[in-house]
Formats: C-alpha cells, sequence, structure tokens
C-alpha cells in the first residue's frame, strides 16, 4: 500500500513539473482512439498497448534520472551531462519504436479506409 500511495505522489510529480509525460499521455489516448477507429486486433493491441508503456516508462526513468542528477551537481559536470544525455537518448528510442510499431500498424489500415 505504501509503495502504491508513493507511486501516486511519483505521479503527481509528473503532472506537475514533467510536462513531456502529459504529452505522451495525450498521444496515447489519440493513438487508443485510432484503435478503436481502424478495429485493431488483439496482436496489434498488444503492440500498441506495449509501445505506449515502453514510451511512458522510460520518460518516468528519465526524469528520475534528471532529478538524481540535479541533486547532485547544480554545476556543469561532463559526467552529469552522459547521465542526462544517455538517458534522453533512451526515451528517443522508446519513440522510435512507437512509431515504427504505429506507422507498420496504422498505414495499411489508412490505405484501405482512403481507397
Ligand atoms: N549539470 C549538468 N552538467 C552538464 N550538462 C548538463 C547539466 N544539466 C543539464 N545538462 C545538459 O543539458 C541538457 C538538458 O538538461 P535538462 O536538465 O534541462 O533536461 P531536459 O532534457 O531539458 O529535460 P526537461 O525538459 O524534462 O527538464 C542535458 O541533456 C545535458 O546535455
Amino acid at each position: 500500500m505504501k509503495r502504491f500511495k508513493y507511486a501516486l505522489q511519483g505521479i503527481r510529480v509528473l503532472f506537475d513539473k514533467d510536462h513531456h509525460f502529459a504529452v505522451h499521455l495525450l498521444f496515447a489516448l489519440l493513438v487508443a482512439a485510432a484503435g478503436f477507429l481502424f478495429g485493431l486486433n488483439t496482436l496489434e493491441w498488444l503492440f500498441i498497448i506495449g509501445a505506449v508503456f515502453i514510451v511512458l516508462i522510460s520518460e518516468v526513468v528519465n526524469t528520475s534520472v534528471e532529478y538524481t542528477v540535479d541533486l547532485v551537481t547544480d554545476e556543469f559536470h561532463e559526467l552529469a551531462k552522459r547521465a542526462k544525455d544517455t538517458s534522453a537518448l533512451a526515451v528517443l528510442l522508446a519513440s522510435l519504436y512507437a512509431a515504427i510499431t504505429g506507422l507498420i500498424i496504422f498505414i495499411p489500415k489508412i490505405i484501405v479506409f482512403f481507397t
């Protein structure tokens, strides 16, 4: 129960301090709406849900790394830069995976829809 409470506090931090998380959530809702519109099958839903969660989790971890680095130093430090840049790369890779997954699933459906 304690962990659950702390996790909920983490959600509040993400909404208050990290606008990227809200943007990712908004995109997830849009993709879910598109999923219902195009009638995705079970396997397609599993890939979409997986992609959404990978992006959200990477954003949470990235934010956590940023807070940790900022706790350690507020001065320019090469190691702080490496930590933040590699952590940002995790979000970029997750987003790339999500984009590729979305394109593979939705593009054929969009083509069928408009032809
Ligand atoms: N203490 C530091 N030392 C060296 N470089 C830093 C330091 N803090 C930030 N940077 C550099 O600035 C970039 C942006 O850092 P920042 O903390 O603003 O994160 P961000 O990617 O803008 O995330 P957000 O917008 O969520 O705050 C980092 O990726 C890193 O390259």
